[in-house]
């Protein structure tokens, strides 16, 4: 079911660098390039040849009208939308202990200087809608966004037979989403970066997507700004003698159903936990609808590894850098100082990835393949800009010209000395 590997095995082909895959297939990069240019060319015409290919049929309008948006909440269960509605709470009081004003640095007679903050102005978040439909994702990506004060803030998601799933609307509502339109894929991304008839350019793109969205995400890079190209999701679960290997093997299914390429891992100290949990995931994968996924996830890409220490599990997760970490272990909270890299972690037997993916605030949209080991995941910072600036007086820059002037000199940027020189003769006339 789930391979087994020893510390050794799984640092070789887990860890190393000499085992990394290349992000996207070269099949993947040609498709995306000549998608993205087609959309640059030909504007909606390319959508809709593209929307006729891949979603079963191209709409008119791209754009969700206000019409179609009132009706998707009749199309919601009352308690669908009540349990919409708490995440979005929980979410937006999360995010906004995140903000932070512009301030100044410092302030004297003679020296001012500071930092603004500044929302980015336009941004489009991506929302998946190929194979399965992400509400989650809509309030993860546009809660944050509006706490920052973003001012045109749409959505693409891929329409089925011109029509965008309902709760997707009503989750875009609840979250403050201006324009949702109805275009996914590669082409959604080259038509939020480079505009269409249609659709206006926009400053930012996030959201995951599959891989053709991800490939796009990172060649258009720079022409716009994008939050991360996520991977395939992680999971890892350290787990000891004192914890419940149904638990663990349900946390282990709830990311290997995710796709084929989803990774769980569990790291544990006691060898029956890990046979408990053996025998608990062919329990528990038997009456799973998403059985084939979850089963191709665990043999291709997940691992369950005994470790001889609780330390030496830290050490290896620190090394792999999941995107989720599930600390299950006695006293769990007492580790939390032990984690080095993960993108978000869950302490103790009764907080499940679940909680974090759907409810309790913090964001869902983590680094994934080993970047927790320098990134984080989504927050308002992300659309954010921060300018700083600074103020000097005459005597400010009198007190710092010999040293700026000197600078200047190593520099041989004699320009660069001359700017300051040239207001110290003033000064002196
Ligand atoms: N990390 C996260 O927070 C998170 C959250 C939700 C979803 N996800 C991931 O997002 C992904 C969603 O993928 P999806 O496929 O369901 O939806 P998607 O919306 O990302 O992709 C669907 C689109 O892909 C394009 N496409 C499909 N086949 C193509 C081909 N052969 N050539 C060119 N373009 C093609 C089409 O335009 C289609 O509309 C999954 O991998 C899921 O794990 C990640
Ligand atoms: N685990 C995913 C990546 O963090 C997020 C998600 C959305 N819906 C369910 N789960
Ligand atoms: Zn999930």
């Amino acid at each position: 079911m789930i391979s087994l590997y020893t510390a050794k095995e799984f640092t070789n082909q887990f860890i190393s660098n000499k085992t990394k895959k290349q992000p996207f297939a070269d099949s993947t990069l040609k498709t995306v390039r000549s998608i993205i240019e087609n959309v640059r060319q030909n504007g909606d015409t390319a959508l809709q040849e593209y929307m006729e290919k891949f979603d079963g049929g191209a709409p008119k309008n791209l754009v969700v009208t206000e019409e179609e948006r009132s009706a998707a909440w009749e199309e919601v269960p009352e308690n669908v939308v009540e349990a919409l509605q708490k995440a979005a709470e929980n979410i937006r009081s999360f995010h906004s202990k995140q903000l932070q004003q512009s301030r100044m640095m410092e302030v004297t007679e003679e020296v001012i200087s500071g930092q603004l903050f500044r929302p980015i102005e336009r941004v489009g978040i991506y929302v998946p809608g190929g194979k399965a439909c992400y509400p989650s994702s809509v309030l993860m990506n546009a809660i944050p966004a509006v706490l920052a004060g973003v001012s045109h803030l749409v959505m693409v998601t891929p329409a089925k037979a011109g029509k965008i799933a309902p709760i997707l609307s009503v989750a875009a509502d609840i979250a403050g989403v201006q324009t949702i339109y109805k275009v996914g894929g590669a082409q959604a991304i080259a038509a939020l970066t480079y505009g269409t008839e249609s659709i206006q350019p926009v400053d930012k793109i996030v959201g995951p997507g599959n891989e053709y969205v991800a490939a796009a995400k990172s060649l258009v890079f720079g022409d716009v700004g994008i939050d991360m190209i996520a991977g395939p999701s992680e999971v890892a679960i350290l787990a000891d003698a004192t914890s419940r290997p149904e638990y663990v093997a349900a946390d282990l299914i709830a990311q290997a159903e995710h796709d084929e390429k989803a990774r769980a891992f569990l790291f544990t100290t006691s060898e029956q936990l890990l046979n408990e949990t053996l025998i608990e995931l062919k329990k528990q994968c038997a009456s799973l609808p998403r059985r084939e996924i979850a089963e191709t996830s665990f043999k291709n890409e997940g691992g369950a590894i005994l470790v001889g220490s609780i330390d030496e599990a830290f050490n290896l997760v620190n090394q792999l850098a999941p995107e989720h970490l599930e600390i299950q272990i006695e006293n769990a909270l007492s580790y939390l100082g032990k984690v080095k890299n993960a993108g978000s972690v869950f302490i103790g037997n009764h907080t499940p990835e679940s909680v974090g993916d759907y409810f309790a605030g913090p964001n869902h949209v983590l680094p994934t393949s080993g970047t927790a080991r320098f990134s984080s995941g989504l927050s308002v910072d992300d659309f954010i800009k921060k300018t700083t600036y600074v103020y000097y007086s005459e005597q400010a820059l009198q007190n710092a010209a010999p040293y700026i002037e000197r600078i200047a000199e190593k520099e041989e940027l004699a320009g660069h000395g001359r700017a300051v020189a040239i207001r110290m003769n003033n000064i002196s006339e």
